[in-house]
C-alpha cells in the first residue's frame, strides 16, 4: 500500500502544476501550490500516508456533510428537507442562478453553499458558538481527535470578503429559509474553517465508509444518516464536476476549496487527500488524478 501510494504522488505532483489555487479567501494563497498527501485508513485499521501529510488544511466545503449529518440528527430528515432539496444543480457551488431564475422557494441540495447556509443554521443550539461547539464535537468525534478546532484567521480572511455568501444570505432571508443573515454567515463560514490533516478526513471517511461508526468502534450516528451522506456526496460531492467523477473514480466523496478531498469506500477505507492547486471546477487537481488511479487498482468504484 505505502509503495503505492508514495508512487501515485510522485506521478501526479507535475500536474499541480495545470492547477491553480483561488484567490477570493486571501489566506489560502499561502498554501504550497505543489503540495500533495494521501491517507487510507481501512476498516481492518491500517492506516498508511505518503505525501505532505502533516500538512493542515480547513475543511472548506467538506464541512457541508457533516453539518448535514449534525442537522438531520437534530432536526429529522423531514425537517431539514423542507428547507433544501436534494437534487445536483450543474452549476458551482456558489451561484444562485437557478434558485433565481426558475423561482425555486429552496436552495436545491445541501452540498451547494446556498444549500448548506440553511442546514447549519437548523444545527440546534441557541447562539452561533453553541451551533459550533456541536458541530466541532461531532467533527472530532468522526475523526477521533480532540486537538481540531477552528481556524479563526481562516475565518476572518474569508469573512472580511464573503460578498457572494453575504449575497447568498440575504436570498436566503428573503425566502424566509434562514432566521439572521449574520448569524448563518458566521455559523458557516466559520465550520469552513475547521483544521484538519489527512489522516483527520481519512477517519472520516472510514466513520462514513462503516455506516457511521468510527475508527475506534463508536456509532455516532445511525447507518440511515450515513446512507443519505454518502448519497449526496456521489451526486453532488464534487460541484459540477460529480458526474464525471463518477464514471471515472466512481467513490463518494467531497471536496474543498482548501484542495482537500474526503473519500469514503463503503464497508472497504475511508481516504483523505490534499493538493491545494485546483481545477477549473474547484476541486484538486492532483487529488482527483490520484483518486482516479487508486480507484481502478484497488478496484474501489461502488457501481
Ligand atoms: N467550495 C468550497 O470549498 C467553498 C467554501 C468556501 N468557504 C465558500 O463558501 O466559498
Amino acid at each position: 500500500m505505502q509503495e503505492l501510494l508514495e508512487k501515485l504522488i510522485e506521478k501526479h505532483k507535475p500536474v499541480c502544476n495545470k492547477g491553480k489555487i483561488p484567490d477570493y479567501i486571501p489566506i489560502l494563497r499561502e498554501q504550497d501550490p505543489f503540495g500533495l498527501g494521501i491517507t487510507v485508513v481501512t476498516t481492518d485499521k491500517k492506516i498508511v500516508s505518503a505525501g505532505d501529510c502533516p500538512t493542515r488544511f480547513t475543511l472548506q466545503s467538506i464541512s457541508k456533510v457533516i453539518a448535514l449529518i449534525l442537522s438531520i440528527m437534530d432536526n429529522g430528515e423531514e425537517a431539514v428537507f423542507a428547507k433544501v432539496g436534494m437534487e445536483p444543480t450543474g452549476d458551482p457551488f456558489n451561484s444562485i442562478y437557478k434558485m433565481e431564475v426558475f423561482s425555486y422557494s429552496k436552495p436545491l441540495n445541501p452540498m451547494i453553499n446556498a444549500g448548506a447556509m440553511v442546514v447549519s443554521s437548523l444545527i440546534n443550539g441557541k447562539t452561533v458558538s453553541e451551533k459550533l461547539e456541536r458541530l466541532l464535537k461531532l467533527v472530532r468525534d468522526m475523526a477521533e481527535n480532540d486537538q481540531i478546532q477552528i481556524e479563526e484567521e481562516v475565518f476572518r480572511s474569508e469573512w472580511e470578503q464573503a460578498h457572494r455568501n453575504r449575497a447568498l444570505a440575504h436570498f436566503l432571508k428573503e425566502l424566509d429559509l434562514i432566521y439572521d443573515v449574520e448569524d448563518a454567515l458566521a455559523v458557516y463560514l466559520r465550520q469552513c474553517a475547521i483544521g484538519v490533516d489527512c489522516t483527520d478526513l481519512a477517519k472520516i471517511g472510514l466513520c462514513l465508509a462503516q455506516n457511521g461508526r468510527s475508527y475506534s468502534g463508536k456509532q455516532l450516528f445511525s447507518r440511515h444518516v450515513a446512507r443519505l451522506a454518502k448519497t449526496f456526496m456521489v451526486t453532488c460531492g464534487m460541484y459540477n464536476a460529480s458526474g464525471e467523477f463518477a464514471i471515472r473514480v466512481g467513490i463518494p466523496a467531497k471536496s474543498g476549496v482548501s484542495g482537500g478531498i474526503l473519500a469514503s469506500v463503503p464497508d472497504r477505507m475511508g481516504i483523505g487527500v490534499i493538493g491545494p492547486a485546483l481545477d477549473e471546477k474547484g476541486n484538486s487537481i492532483g487529488g482527483i488524478a490520484i483518486l482516479e488511479d487508486l480507484s481502478c487498482e484497488w478496484n474501489l468504484s461502488i457501481f
